[in-house]
């Protein structure tokens, strides 16, 4: 009993043990054929393992990453705070783009120059109508109310005191002409930042802020994913070889490059641009260039200067539209803390899109939400009658009330101050459109403090518990001061983030 129960229990009566043991009689070429599906079997099998230790892996660290949502409107500067996050984190790959915020830059030109082409056009086709007696004649009126916040639309209008139309002149006729090549060449730039493939494509887009016509003028480029549409156009400057790209791809010999008409239609773009007539003209239209995203005419003869380079505030101030949602993975370092991996994601700013934002915000550690304050007296592309201003502080009530942001850092950065400045300092009066602002100083220091109360008390009160108010005033196209400002926030999420994993 004892002995026939050892015999069962012996390797040779393993069940699994017979399975796997080679034939009985196996020839030798047999055997090393057995064996050589064996080794590949195993390694099949080891390769397996690690593919699942590799992901487990990037599980892990996708947990422990640090990530971060940037928030706004359309152009409040969410691109451009990213731009800053690369600068920090890894300027060799800023530097590496280029040749690819050259052809961006150049593409922001043509536009500002085309808008100018077409409001002489307007100009010329309201003139038709002249009779034989006037100069000028009255622009049709516009085709929305341009709402100030906080004041009936009927109270203060600029668009009252516009000035008439007035009548191109032979000379600015003569460069009107002569500058309509350069439509051909922002389709060529067009062109040639396209990549072929329609999910990394960049496309025209129909809206535009800072002057209230909608028009063909307002065309804006707009990209669907950074990585795709970067990567092609790297292959297409680098001659289909390489994914990246230096300042050394440049090939300014290449007779094809748009930046070569641009250098040749220069000075005529400069007599346009500083033509006081012309100026006149923008003005009658409503058109404040120097306010729209992407202006760079006051630096036309520094751009198309047939060597140009961008400078890395040129390339802050470079505009391209994003829409959707872009990841971007930074590594970054806090004090002597081991670095962290950062996921950083920027979104296209449009009117109500909260409810397509929301499912980023669960597991954020911390929001940046960008208002720019300068836009005071613009109104939003979408919707002609709402006050960026204003949307801009809805938009900021509806995430700090969001249910699945209670336990979110909240950090505001009131942008564009540099602008603000300017503004003001040229004499634009903030009580103008801010009827609530009374008679407080038309002063930086006093519209940014005013500011700065009007969305904290937001916060306080659509809170669901007292929570830190973060603001700083930002000048994002400022790489230095948003150095330090970066510095700061990356600082505080990283203490949010260990504290609320307890790890202090
Ligand atoms: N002068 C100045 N320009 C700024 C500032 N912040 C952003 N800009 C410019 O404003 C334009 C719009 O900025 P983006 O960063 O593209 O804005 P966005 O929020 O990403 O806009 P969408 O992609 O449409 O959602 C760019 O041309 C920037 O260079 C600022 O603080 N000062
Ligand atoms: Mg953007």
């Amino acid at each position: 009993m004892v002995a026939s129960r050892t015999k069962r229990n012996t390797v040779d009566d393993d069940p699994l043990t017979r399975a796997i043991a080679p034939p009985p009689n196996e020839t030798e070429a047999e055997r090393e054929a057995r064996l050589a599906a064996e080794q590949l079997a195993k390694k099949r099998s080891d390769q397996i393992d690690e593919e699942i230790n590799q992901q487990r892996l990037v599980e892990k660290r996708e947990q422990a990453s640090v990530k971060v949502l940037l928030l706004g409107q359309s152009e409040s500067g969410k691109t451009t705070t990213i731009k800053n996050f690369q600068l920090i984190s890894q300027p060799k790959a800023f530097r590496s783009e280029l040749p690819l915020w050259r052809a961006i830059i150049q593409l922001n030109v043509t536009r500002s120059i085309r808008i100018i082409l077409d409001a002489m056009s307007t100009a010329q086709t309201a003139n038709l109508n002249l009779t034989s007696t006037s100069t000028t004649t009255p622009l049709p009126p516009p085709n929305s109310d341009y709402s100030p916040i906080s004041r009936p639309s009927s109270s203060y209008s600029p668009r009252q005191a516009l000035p008439q139309v007035p009548l191109l002149t032979p000379e600015q006729l003569k460069l009107k002409m002569r500058l309509s090549p350069l439509t051909q060449v922002e389709e060529a730039l067009m062109r040639r930042l396209s990549p072929s493939s329609p999910a990394g494509s960049l496309a025209l887009l129909s809206t535009t802020t800072s002057f209230p016509f909608p028009s063909n003028r307002s065309k804006e480029i707009t990209v669907y994913s950074a990585s795709g549409w970067k990567g092609a156009f790297a292959k297409f400057v680098a001659g289909m070889t390489r994914s990246s790209m230096d300042s050394q791809d440049i090939n300014f010999d290449d007779p094809e490059d748009p930046g070569v008409i641009l250098h040749n239609c220069s000075e005529d773009m400069v007599k346009l641009w500083n033509d006081e007539g012309i100026r006149r003209l923008l003005e009658s239209q409503n058109l404040r260039l120097e306010d729209m995203s992407g202006f760079f005419l006051d630096s036309l003869e520094r751009i198309t200067a047939l060597k140009y380079i961008p400078t890395t505030e040129d390339i802050l101030r470079a505009r391209l539209k994003t829409i959707g949602v872009t990841e971007h993975r930074f590594v970054l370092k806090a004090g002597n803390m081991l670095s962290r991996d950062w996921r950083v994601f920027d979104v296209g700013g449009a009117r109500n899109l909260v409810p397509a934002w929301a499912p980023y915000f669960d597991d954020m550690n911390a929001i940046i939400f960008l208002a720019p304050l300068s836009c005071f007296d613009q109104s939003l592309a979408e919707d002609y009658g709402v006050n960026r201003l204003e949307d801009s502080i809805l938009l900021w009530r509806s995430i700090v009330k969001h249910p699945l942001l209670q336990k979110t850092e909240l950090i505001l950065f009131l942008n564009k101050c540099d602008l603000l400045k300017a503004k003001l300092d040229s004499g634009t009066q903030f009580s103008h459109w801010v009827v609530s602002y009374g008679d407080r100083p038309n002063t930086f220091e006093s519209v940014s403090g005013y500011m700065k109360k009007k969305f904290g008390t937001i916060h306080k009160q659509h809170s669901d518990k007292p929570r830190t108010f973060y603001c700083h005033f930002t000048s994002v196209t400022n790489a230095q001061t948003t150095f330090h400002i970066l510095e700061n926030v990356r600082d505080l999420i990283i203490r949010q983030s260990l504290t609320t994993s307890h790890l202090v």
